[in-house]
């Protein structure tokens, strides 16, 4: 098997020098067109033609060029990447009704000769490569462009190669779990997480793969694979849908910037564009600027593990809180509006008619959209009547007339008044701080209000962290967003008092539209520090784990703070094999407590707050809101003692889950 291997290898390796130098030349010779395609247009471009024609002509051809030359940069990158590991996997299919068996090698990308005939190497995203990760030795089948494909996989391989040296060659009966899992897991970590398309487990394939649910919702244990699997997906669709998707339009809505940078490599290390990422609070923030500024999740956060919970803050994000902003908007289709005749120069229409435009016709239009249709109309009767069309200006000055039969456009004002009216005390005004409980109430009496429109630009959509967002957020989103989902999250990492389980209300928004898997395997822990973490909430768990084995998480003892700092000093210092560690706290202040006594201890640590925007190797202080998603070599948490109420459990949970190998604690 050996030697067989080892020339497969040697030829692949050489295809793809081959196919590298190829395009390298490639590269240079369009620079090179692209220069003097730069200098005809300097030397002629006085004397192009009146009308354009000739600049445009210029210009497209320039841009097809660019579009080229990054294609052929990706390329490059991918036939480099080649020359050191071309393909990771191999199954041999024996079609049904055939004698001998297709052998197929599955790699990171795809490598054909030059006429496309013969494929050395399949991209993991291929369909024929979905029998590697979906099925042992045996009868299997799958989706190819003509329909189903039945057979029997009579081989699987596993290699591992690396700067074009075969490191080993496994024949394996199961799938892939077992001894090369456990080699991927049992590395050091790194401050960005990887790709595993080496690995991907048959549940995770499943997720990758599906392209039958507009909203696909994942429940996963700590470590489950959740981010990676959302990552790879993103990937495969990519690959399959490049003619109407690119990385531009996926949006990826992510805890905070740090774990924005945390996932940035998965992408490029596939050899796709990465894709837009941010936190629905900035969106918000943006939304709502011109009231000035507002406070954050983690503002509130902190106030409620310093005992200051705001007292309506869960009620204001709940369905019934949402069923009474729905109850007061109805009454402002009334309340809101003094609707009488109207005239603007030559065009009157009375006051019936306006009403029965707004309270009909327009009925299904949003509230402070419906004059303005009205205003359409009205303009659309005159021009036709008098055969021109209306002047800008002139039609502005309609709609702003028109408009004046609101009492108020300005959704603070509307929120306001619904306060009053509901009996609350508190008011919002305008360039004041607005608390973190008001900023998606007002953001959805906007979107209800006024027309929004759709993002049609994106075109999917991940949510990473689902538990974290609450009833009236992914109202918000579903106004936002009209594009396929892909939600995950787990529920025993929810940053609140209470578990969140999507479940309870998802199903209500989205429909028949979605569907739901649980994903109960944990990959990224060794068994005894997710044993220990199982045991902080106290709940029958069904979480299964690599059998992955570290000493049991530790539980120092101390007598003060000072001596904590001393003992964890000393555990840092011995951790300097790990990549990446992390001291995880409670609350910023304590992280900052601790960053200062490891600095005069002389510990090089990075302190993260929520501004910051990277995450870096070494050794990292940080609360465990901030920790969210990221995950540790080792992972120290100072005063166990703390975590009582359910929120701190939670917390601490989300603290230990974060260790990939080394866990410890410290206790007063
Ligand atoms: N099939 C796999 N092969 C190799 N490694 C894997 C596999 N699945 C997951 N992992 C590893 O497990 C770790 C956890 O993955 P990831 O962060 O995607 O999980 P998660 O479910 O999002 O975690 P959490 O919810 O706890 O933040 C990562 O180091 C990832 O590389």
């Amino acid at each position: 098997m050996r030697i067989e291997e080892e020339n497969y290898l040697k030829l692949v390796l050489k295809k793809a020098a081959k196919k590298y130098a190829e395009t390298v030349q490639k590269l240079g010779d369009n620079a090179k067109d692209m220069e003097s395609m730069n200098d005809y247009f300097w030397e002629n471009y006085t004397e192009f033609d009146e009308f354009g024609y000739e600049m445009f002509d210029n210009k497209m051809a320039l841009k097809t060029r660019l579009t080229q030359q990054e294609e052929y940069q990706r390329d490059r990158k991918r036939y480099e990447k080649m020359m050191d590991s071309p393909y990771f996997g191999r199954v041999d299919f024996c079609y049904e009704g055939e004698e001998e068996p297709e052998v197929y090698y599955v790699g990171a990308g795809n490598l054909t000769d030059d006429h496309g005939q013969r494929a050395y190497v399949y991209d993991w995203r291929a369909p024929v490569s979905g029998l590697f990760y979906d099925y042992d030795k045996g009868q299997a089948q799958f989706t190819a462009p003509m329909g189903i494909m039945h057979g029997e996989i009579t081989r699987k391989r596993q290699y591992k190669i690396q700067e074009g040296k075969l490191m080993f060659a496994l024949e394996t009966e199961m799938n892939i779990d077992d001894e090369i899992l456990q080699q991927a897991l049992s590395e050091n970590g790194d401050n960005r997480l990887k790709s595993i398309v080496t690995t991907i487990q048959k549940e995770q394939n499943s997720i990758i793969r599906d392209l039958k649910h507009r909203i696909l919702v994942v429940q996963g244990c700590a470590g489950s694979g959740k981010t990676s699997v959302a990552l790879h997906r993103i990937a495969y669709l990519l690959y399959h849908n490049r003619e109407s998707l690119n990385a531009a339009q996926v949006l990826v809505l992510s805890p905070n910037s740090i774990f924005g940078d945390y996932i940035s490599r998965i992408l490029p290390e596939l050899g796709e564009e990465n894709i837009c990422e941010m936190t629905l609070d900035d969106y918000a923030y943006r939304e709502l600027s011109c009231y000035g500024e507002a406070l954050d999740k983690y503002d509130e956060l902190e106030a409620v593990l310093h005992g200051k919970r705001p007292e309506e803050a869960d009620y204001k994000q709940s369905r019934e809180f949402v069923q009474e902003l729905d109850l007061f908007l109805m009454q402002q289709e009334w309340e809101n509006v003094d609707i009488q005749d109207f005239q603007y120069k030559k065009i009157v229409c009375p006051e019936e008619k306006i009403s029965k435009f707004f309270y009909e016709t327009c009925c299904d239009v949003p509230m402070l959209a419906r004059m303005e249709k009205i205003a359409e109309y009205l303009i659309d009767e005159q021009e036709t009547l008098q055969n021109r069309d209306m002047e800008d200006e002139e039609k502005d000055k309609l709609l702003e007339k028109m408009n004046r039969m609101y009492v108020t456009r300005d959704p603070l004002e509307l929120y306001n008044r619904f306060l009053v009216e509901s009996g609350r005390e508190e008011q919002l005004i305008h360039g004041q701080e607005i608390p973190y409980e008001d900023v998606y109430p007002l953001l959805y009496l906007k979107y209800t209000m006024d027309e929004l429109p759709k993002r049609r630009r994106v075109k999917h959509v991940v949510i990473d962290e689902m538990q974290d967002y609450s009833y009236i957020q992914y109202r918000i989103l579903q106004k936002m967003f009209d594009c396929p989902m892909t939600i995950l999250g787990d529920c025993k990492q929810t940053m609140g008092e209470k578990q969140t389980n999507v479940m309870k209300f998802l199903p209500e928004i989205y429909g028949k539209e979605m569907f739901y898997i649980d994903m109960k395997k944990s990959y990224r822990s060794t068994c005894e520090i997710m044993e220990f973490a199982e045991q902080i909430l106290n709940k029958d768990s069904d979480t299964e784990y690599v059998d992955r084995h570290c000493e049991r998480p530790h539980i120092a003892q101390v007598k003060s703070e000072e001596q904590m700092a001393e003992c964890m000093t000393e555990d840092l210092r011995a951790g300097k094999v790990y990549r990446t560690q992390g001291v995880l706290c409670l609350t910023q202040e304590e992280a900052d407590r601790f960053y200062r006594m490891l600095e005069k201890s002389g510990i090089e640590a990075d302190l993260l707050t929520k501004d910051s925007m990277k995450f870096h190797t070494g050794i990292s202080v940080m609360p465990f809101y901030l920790a969210k998603g990221l995950e540790f070599d080792a992972v120290y948490v100072p005063n166990v003692q703390q975590y009582q109420s359910p929120l701190e459990k939670q917390a601490l949970y989300i603290n230990a889950t974060r260790a990939l190998h080394q866990l410890k604690l410290y206790e007063i």
